[in-house]
């Protein structure tokens, strides 16, 4: 398995890191946006971050797992695979015909369920599907993320009881990435205000 530092510059030079004056959701702006979604052409890599999240998940007990929609859905998928643990899949919209589920897949009341996500900021997205899931009866206690950005997302889902564990902080990223001369000290700059400057509060202040 690739270590962090490895495996951080992987994911800049096959295009998951972007730079520049980035839209992330509408109204907010970014110097740097994490794109996992491109992971599903490098297998390799996939590979590699599943099984970093992995090593998380297993100090986490745990039934079933869940990836967030949709960027998370691979990555859940293939830590299923290789550990043999149970998958559901939340869909974005409930299906309106035949079975009119939110959630693909076989589950039971008061399983343990982890959720699996790719980036938390303010945690508006991993709550959402937290709360689908504990409405169907799951104890969902924990999520694994691969990059938490550092803006009050992991605290906003501890307070809604959810402890995240991540792969990569942002700043351990960026740090990174410096060092192995991928970005210059102006954007390490530009990236370390933003953290100061865009934190997310509660639940009532998501977006
Ligand atoms: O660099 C980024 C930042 C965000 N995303 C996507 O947005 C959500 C996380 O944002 P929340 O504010 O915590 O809901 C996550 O599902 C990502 O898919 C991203 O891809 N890259």
């Amino acid at each position: 398995m690739a270590d962090l530092e490895e495996l951080a510059v992987q994911l800049f030079d096959a295009g998951a890191v972007r730079l520049g004056d980035i839209e992330a959701k509408v109204g907010r702006r970014t110097p740097i946006y994490f794109d996992l979604r491109v992971i599903v052409s490098h297998p390799r890599i996939m590979m590699a971050v599943a099984r970093h999240l992995e090593k998380l998940a297993k100090e986490i007990n745990h039934d079933v797992l869940c990836g967030v929609p949709y960027a998370a859905l691979p990555l859940a998928a293939v830590m299923s695979v290789n550990t043999d643990t149970p998958m559901i899949m939340k869909r974005k919209e409930t299906k309106l015909y035949a079975t009119k589920r939110l959630l693909e897949g076989i589950y039971y009341k008061n399983q343990k369920c982890l959720v699996v996500e790719d980036v938390v900021t303010s945690g508006g997205s991993l709550l959402e599907t937290v709360e689908t899931l504990r409405r169907e009866g799951l104890v969902v206690s924990h999520a694994v993320v691969v990059l938490d950005r550092e803006q009050g997302g992991a605290s906003v889902l501890e307070a809604n009881g959810v402890i995240v564990k991540s792969v990569f902080s942002l700043s351990c990223l960026v740090n990174t990435l410096y060092k192995a001369g991928r970005i210059n000290d102006e954007t390490v700059g530009m990236i370390v205000d933003h953290i100061k400057e865009c934190q997310f509060g509660m639940k009532d202040n998501l977006d």
